[in-house]
């Protein structure tokens, strides 16, 4: 198709070039913006005008400003203020995070009271609830110590001695920013996809450390923005305090202009005090913001190429170089397995087993169980009836006489530990990089001295292609790269099981070649793996029995040739009809 160029260039001048001048070379000016221009000349005559009425004025009184703004009792009223404000930006956030915490709970009188607490303190006005702190001492003469329900005393205050002025303002202006930071945080918390969470469960995180080291990060970029509102907030709403007779900052500018009438030059003197405070306030909000925006979109990625004496160059594209480490695979025993989500029956009297070593692959339609069996395998899934063992060992339950008894959260995420999981969208925590991905179970769920666990974890990305990729974020990798590393961080566990929940389905089709290879690599280093996959082509060449699933039960079982070739039952030959 030919496009006429609506202005053409000119040729360059033939005979200029002939004679070794250069080619044209063009000198690119900038479009012009009237608008722009005409806006912004506006804005610098009404910024003057400001300038020029605040300072030209004599009744804004500068010389009365500049004579108290560093005065003793202004500097002490200003501590004061900052003093409040960071106890109740400390204390605040820390029962804010307790109560979102126990709002979040599985204990219904918990998340009850969690929930009326903040219904209570989002209601009453500050300047209501401080007074009433401030006359506590007419409700109850006496705060004391004891056992409910009994006259047993371990010890007694008088509530006005207890309950000064300050403390009724630290803990009004505490219970009040608890109210609001809260909600802030529950929403920053379910804000963090359930991937993460589930992948920190997969790999046996301990309960601390999914909530310090995984969720609360990524929560902290929701919590920041709306946090820092509210801790600006407080930072103005302790002028409330006046209230109490308490000499903040806005109380002693109030006491002093009431004796020298100068009140304009004073009421500026709290104002420029407080633009210093929120703008340093504002200064630390970025500079955490930009902590916590690790491996975050927007942020530049940070590659450095590292490679590993051992490993060859590898490509962006690379697979597998060299074999992966040989594993002692374990045996699995799903005996009996049924599970409801509600009505739905999802596992019918499932039983299956894989030998150690084996490869097994689970095909199926859509929705005929084949994630929820996978997940039942490491306990992220309950059962209702049967169980599972891994080398005759259950990970979710202990067994006593003909009971099994749910083993509590710590156990299960330590057993878990036995077996990994890759997922279909990888799950990778974006705020840590490659490296910190694959050491943070053992580190955390295992115990291996980091210096360990990072030398291990050299070797592992390595033999997955990724040597130059250890310090990236997953958000600067492809797919294909971003699954590598995933399986990597499940094999650092070395466990004894491996599960892939369609491990390819969310890759571009280039990609899924390279993470195949490396779960092909995985099957002849004697690992133990249950595959649920839709890539019919992988199964037959890697699977050792093919497990069809439909409607929650086991249809048909075999070797691929058999399944594939002569499906004995008709719905096993449907399936295969539809999607070969
Ligand atoms: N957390 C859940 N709550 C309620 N129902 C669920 C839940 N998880 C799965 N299900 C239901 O269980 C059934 C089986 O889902 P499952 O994900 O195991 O199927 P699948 O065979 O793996 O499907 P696909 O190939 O599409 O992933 C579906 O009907 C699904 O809607």
């Amino acid at each position: 198709m030919n496009v006429a160029l609506a202005h053409p260039l000119p040729v360059p001048d033939a005979t200029a070039s002939s004679h070794g001048t250069p080619p044209a070379r063009y000198k690119i000016v900038p479009a012009r913006h009237p608008a722009r221009m005409l806006g912004t000349t506006i804005a610098a005559l009404v910024l003057a005008a400001i300038a020029m009425s605040v300072l030209g004025n004599p009744r804004w009184g500068w010389p009365v400003f500049a004579s108290w703004f560093l005065s003793e009792p202004v500097i002490v009223g200003l501590g004061r203020t900052l003093l409040l404000t960071a106890l109740g930006t400390l204390l605040g956030s820390t029962l804010g995070l307790t109560i979102a915490l126990a709002r979040m709970s599985g204990a219904p009188l918990l998340k009850a009271v969690a929930f009326g607490y903040v219904w209570l303190f989002r209601s009453i006005p500050l300047i209501v609830l401080l007074l009433l702190l401030n006359n506590l001492g007419y409700l109850y003469a006496t705060i004391s110590l004891g056992i409910p329900l009994t006259d047993i005393t371990i010890a007694s205050w008088s509530t006005t001695a207890l309950i000064s002025p300050f403390a009724a303002a630290v803990i009004g202006l505490t219970l009040n920013q608890a109210a609001f930071s809260s909600e802030v945080i529950r929403g920053g918390i379910l804000a963090v996809d359930h991937g993460q969470r589930e992948a920190a469960a997969a790999l046996g995180l301990p309960r601390w450390r999914q909530a310090s080291g995984i969720i609360l990060p990524q929560a902290m970029r929701s919590i920041l923005p709306a946090g820092f509102n509210d801790v600006i907030g407080l930072a103005k709403g302790t002028s409330v305090v006046y209230i109490l007779a308490l000499p903040e900052l806005f109380y002693t500018v109030q006491v002093i202009y009431r004796r020298n009438l100068d009140v304009v030059p004073l009421l500026m003197v709290a104002t420029v005090w407080y633009f210093v405070i929120l703008t340093a306030l504002s200064l630390v909000q970025r500079r955490i913001e930009r902590h916590f925006a690790r491996g975050a979109a927007g942020t530049a990625a940070r590659v450095r190429s590292r490679p590993h004496s051992s490993t060859p160059h590898s490509s962006t594209t690379a697979t597998a170089r060299l074999p992966l480490p040989a594993v002692q695979g374990g045996a699995v025993v799903i005996e009996r397995v049924s599970k409801s989500y509600g009505d739905n029956r999802v596992l019918a009297d499932v039983s299956l087993s894989a030998a150690p070593g084996s490869v097994t692959v689970i095909i199926g339609q859509s929705g005929s169980g084949k994630s929820t069996l996978l997940r039942t395998i490491n306990h992220l899934e309950r059962v209702d009836e049967g169980y599972i063992t891994i080398d005759g060992g259950l990970i979710g339950y202990r067994v006593q006489a003909d009971l099994l008894f749910e083993l509590p959260e710590a156990e299960i995420l330590r057993r878990r530990t036995d077996v990994g999981m890759v997922f279909q969208s990888f799950n990778l925590f974006p705020h840590l990089t490659v490296m910190q991905n694959v050491v943070e179970a053992p580190i955390h769920a295992r115990g291996v001295p980091r210096a360990r666990a990072e030398a291990e974890a050299r070797d592992l990305l390595a033999r997955v292609g990724l040597s130059d990729k250890i310090d990236a974020y997953p958000r600067h990798l492809s797919g294909g790269q971003q699954q590598r590393v995933a399986i990597a961080r499940a094999l650092a566990l070395r466990p004894k099981v491996l599960l892939f929940d369609e491990p390819t389905s969310a890759l571009d089709p280039e990609l899924v070649g390279e993470v195949l290879d490396v779960i092909k690599e995985l099957a002849r280093s004697g690992a133990t793996l249950v595959i649920v996959t839709h890539e019919m082509g992988f199964a037959r060449e890697i699977a050792d029995t093919v497990v069809f699933m439909d409607q929650g039960r086991i249809v048909e079982t075999g070797s691929p040739a058999r399944v594939f070739e002569n499906p004995r039952e008709a719905r096993t030959a449907e399936f295969l009809s539809k999607v070969r």
